[in-house]
This record gives structure tokens, sequence and C-alpha cells, in this order.
């Protein structure tokens, strides 16, 4: 393809597009607590990216942060990030969906305010996302936008961004979205293929895109909406699929997380079923810093995950540190030498 372009979300404060919804949402929330309302914290259900963003920005306010995470399901990287931050931690021996009904049960009794992704404060700011990319080409919109997805806020907040810009005056249309998802936990993708009737949840089964393994989305109605009215596209990638296109992506330089992996598979895929066309000015939205997801790099470069092929994997050589054993490794992989 010659006009693809990867737009950079994770490389912000706490590794995950989540920073630019929670910068707005905790903001409200301090001016509230201000104004003496009466809340006592600030609560989510998380993979790990949004508890990361919230426990960050509550302790910049001396906020209370409260996050509900599945026990064993998110990466040690994520799950260190709210526990450094001084959050109260919930580890709780469910998965996500699980963690999401509890949180939505207790915010409901107690002055803790919910912050996920139902919460249009947060989508108010990760719009400016598609805000960034209409004035990054000149307020000229691609062809398509390819945006990971897992409990759906994200989708709708493109497309919102893409609205305003097309309600302002800025750009003249809006491009069509893709939600990509991970095959093992695809209930918009289901949704999409059964012509959009009768959303059923699935119990998302794990996958190594693990910020996206949620079977239930709360968003699920507004990602239909955004998707039927940019003309948009569902697709998924199993898991071989998405740990290769990471790894492959990671090859140019980058280092890109799993969800981002599901996003360029989906790019390949509608590639090769002549969807997206090679001339097509494309944007993949990458939505975390690859460093969050290093056990499962390693395990992948290490051929270490026995269902999969790993075909771009590259393993250290092991070597004897003598001169003569070094060059006979590097011989091997260079052979000009
Ligand atoms: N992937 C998310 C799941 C929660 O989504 P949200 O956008 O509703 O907060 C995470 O990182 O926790």
């Amino acid at each position: 393809m010659n006009d693809l372009w990867v737009k950079h979300c994770g490389i912000s404060h706490t590794g995950s597009f989540k920073d630019l919804g929670m910068t707005v949402l905790v903001s409200q929330v301090n001016r509230l607590r201000k104004l003496n309302k009466n809340l006592i914290g600030v609560g989510c259900a998380s993979t790990g990216d949004t508890s990361a963003a919230l426990s960050a920005y509550c302790a910049s306010a001396g906020i209370p942060a409260i996050v509900f995470l599945p026990a064993n399901k998110i990466s040690i990287a994520q799950l260190v990030q709210p526990i450094a931050n001084g959050a109260i931690v919930l580890s709780l021996d469910t998965d996500f969906d699980g963690c999401m009904r509890l949180i939505r049960d207790v915010t409901e009794q107690v002055p803790i305010y919910l912050a996920n992704s139902l919460n249009s404060l947060r989508l108010e700011g990760q719009k400016t996302a598609a805000i960034e990319i209409c004035q990054q080409f000149d307020w000229e919109v691609p062809d398509w936008v390819i945006v990971p997805g897992g409990n759906l806020g994200n989708i709708y907040a493109f497309y919102k961004g893409f609205a305003m810009c097309r309600e302002l005056g800025l750009t003249d249309r809006i491009p069509r979205l893709v939600c990509a998802q991970a095959a093992n936990a695809n209930p918009l993708y289901l949704h999409y293929k059964a012509g959009w009737k009768n959303f059923s949840p699935v119990k998302a089964a794990p996958t190594f895109a693990s910020a996206i393994q949620i079977g239930d989305p709360v968003s699920i109605d507004r990602a239909v909406y955004a998707l039927q009215n940019s003309d948009g596209i569902v697709e998924e990638a199993t898991e071989e699929e998405l740990m290769d296109a990471s790894a492959q992506a990671d090859l140019t330089g980058m280092f890109t997380c799993p969800h981002t992996g599901v996003a360029l598979s989906a790019l390949i895929n509608l590639r090769e079923k002549g969807v997206i066309a090679r001339t097509d000015r494309t944007v993949v939205v990458s939505t975390a810093h690859g460093l969050k997801f290093t056990q499962s790099k390693i395990a992948y470069h290490s051929k270490e995950i026995p269902e999969l092929q790993c075909n771009f994997a590259n393993p250290p050589l092991e070597v004897n540190a003598d001169l003569g054993s070094v060059m006979d490794a590097l011989r091997s992989r260079l052979p000009s030498l």
C-alpha cells in the first residue's frame, strides 16, 4: 500500500489512548468535588488500560481511584500501574464482563463515579484522536480508519470526532470505519455477520489481545450506530494472525501492542478480499504501547506458544563467548560476511 498510516495513541502518559478520555473525566470529577458534590472516588472495571489511566489522573488530582480487574487476565505492566499510583485495586476471580457488572452495581449504591466509556466524558476526550487525524491530513479525510474494539466506546468516539469535523464544515465526509476484533472475543463481529439482528453477548475466550477480551461490550449500541453511519465493516483476527501482524509491524521499527496487531490483521484480510484498495488512504489506530505487553512478545519470539507458528519470531542466538563462535553466529545471519 502506498498511503498507509498508523495513528499512535499509545505513546502517552500511561501508554494507551485511554489517557485522552480520562483526563477529561477526572478533571470534571475534580471540579464537581470542588463544588462539594459528594463523590468519594472514581471507579472502573478494566482490562488494564482504563485502570492505568484512571489511577494516574486520580493520583495527580488527589482523588481515590477504585479499579476492578479480572485476576490473572491483564499484563504485569498494566497491573503494576494502578498499584504504583496508589489506587484501591480489587483483583477479582471473574472476567472483564463480571468486573463490569460489579462496578455498575457498586456505583449505583455508593457515590463512586463510574469512569468506563459508557460515560460520555470519556468519549469527548477520545474523539480528539479523530480530529487530530483530520488535522494531520490537512482536513482531507482518509478513506478508511481501522480501530480495535473491545468494550466499543472507542469506535464510537472516532465516529463522533469525524462527524463533528464534518458538521463544522472542516471536512466534507467521514471515513469508512472498520472495527477489528479478536476472533476469541468477537461479539460485534458475529452481530455484524448476522445483519445486525438480535445482539447476543459471548463468553470471551483468552486472547493475546487481552485488553479487548470482552464478550458483553457496554457500548454495543453506539458501536452499531457508528458503523451503520460510516458504511463500516467489522473484521476479526485469529491469535496467529494478530501476533504475526504485530511482529511484522515491529520489523518496521514500531513496537506494537497485540490490539494493534488485531487492527493490522483486519487490514491484511480486507486487502486480500479486495475491500481496501492498494491506493486507499488508510489509518490503522494503534491503541497502546507495546511495552505493556512484553510477556506475550517474549513468548512469541521464543516460539513458546505451542499452538502458533510464530512466523516472524526472532529468537536471540545463544552463542559461546569466543571469537570463533561469534563469527559463526554472525555468518549464519549475514550471508555476505
Ligand atoms: N480495554 C478497556 C476495557 C474497558 O473499556 P472502557 O473504555 O469502557 O473503559 C480497558 O483498558 O480497561
